[in-house]
């Protein structure tokens, strides 16, 4: 796959001195979902804004198709589209000119076969001759993505897309952005949904403190969060683990008085049987067990928090 989006030590240092990026680098694939997730204030708005040329980066540099967002924006902005997170909409316009004339802003002909498409596949054209403020709110965020759609964009930024929404309209939108994948467009979305991410994400980033701290495949992600730990307390403690127990990979906790193993969920199995049976055959007795799971959640707070001293 080629990278369609490149940025490279963006820094971004708004007036009076607040560093909001710090050298971010990133590299995005055509046609990947990426995730960009980070706490309040993490610089997530700004790195977008900057990329789409709304605010000016004050380092570093990143491209979009190649082109390069402050030195070639025009070029680079005609290959964006951006549904922002405010609702900024003009509430007395009826649906299809609200679409219609975003489309003419790029310089492009009216395409009323391509708006026909696009307002049919975010379920708006019932809508068409509705006045914005007629509209749900979820609705109204549809509205957004059509306006954001109609110039044909190859790579879509949706800040904090189901932000206040509900749980199916959730799930709408998260069709609508899995139809617009299959269709070659490029998505990175802003969340704070940790299963958003979960859900439609190829990828996931995340960001605190205008800092990259992460990039990662979301199904490695998975694996990881699919990882689990179980805690054997022992009768008798032990100095070290036997050696006929090497193969499992165990921890010593608690001063001998516990052994930790760690498996996947998601693999063929989890080995727990063998293991039991292996410290049976050990003459080792079990005072207690217990599971304990990690979730992407705790991966994203313990990266964050370790960001914060
Ligand atoms: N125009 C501005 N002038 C000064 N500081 C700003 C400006 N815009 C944003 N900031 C600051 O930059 C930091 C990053 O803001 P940004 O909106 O990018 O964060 P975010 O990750 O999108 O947060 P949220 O999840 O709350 O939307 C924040 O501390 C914010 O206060």
């Amino acid at each position: 796959m080629a990278t369609i989006v490149k940025v490279d030590d963006l820094r971004k240092v708004y007036k009076g001195g607040f560093k909001a990026l710090r050298g971010v680098s990133l590299s995005i694939e055509e046609g990947e979902i990426l995730a960009l997730l980070g706490p309040n204030g993490a610089g997530k708005t700004t790195l977008i804004s900057a990329l789409c040329g709304i605010t000016t980066p004050t380092g570093g540099s990143a491209t979009i198709g190649g082109h390069d967002i402050v030195t070639g924006y025009r070029a680079a902005r005609a290959m964006i589209g951006l549904v922002p997170q405010e609702l900024a909409l003009e509430p007395f316009e009826k649906v299809i000119n609200t679409v219609r004339f975003s489309r003419g802003l790029f310089g492009k002909y009216n395409d009323p076969a391509l708006i026909e498409r696009i307002l049919r596949q975010l379920s708006l054209w019932d809508k068409r001759n509705s006045r914005i403020r007629e509209l749900s709110g979820g609705m109204k965020r549809r509205v957004l993505i059509a306006k954001a759609l109609c110039h044909e964009p190859r790579v879509l930024f949706l800040d904090e897309p189901t932000a206040g929404v509900d749980v199916e309209l959730r799930r709408d939108m998260w069709q609508v952005v899995e139809g617009l994948k299959a269709q070659g467009v490029t998505i990175i979305l802003t969340t704070h949904y940790i299963e958003e991410a979960e859900a439609i994400a190829d990828r996931v980033a995340v960001i605190n403190k205008g800092e990259i701290l992460l990039v990662e495949n979301k199904a490695d992600l998975m694996a990881r969060m699919g990882r689990k730990s179980l805690r054997i307390d022992l009768s008798e403690p032990l100095d070290h683990v036997p050696e006929a127990l090497k193969d499992y990979d165990l921890e010593l906790a608690g001063d001998g008085e516990a052994l930790k193993y760690h498996y996947d969920t998601r693999g063929d199995g989890t080995g727990i049987t063998r293991l039991l049976q292996a410290l049976a055959k050990e003459g080792l007795s079990l005072r207690d067990i217990e599971t304990r799971q990690s979730s992407l959640e705790e991966i994203f707070v313990g990266l964050v928090n370790e960001e914060t001293p």
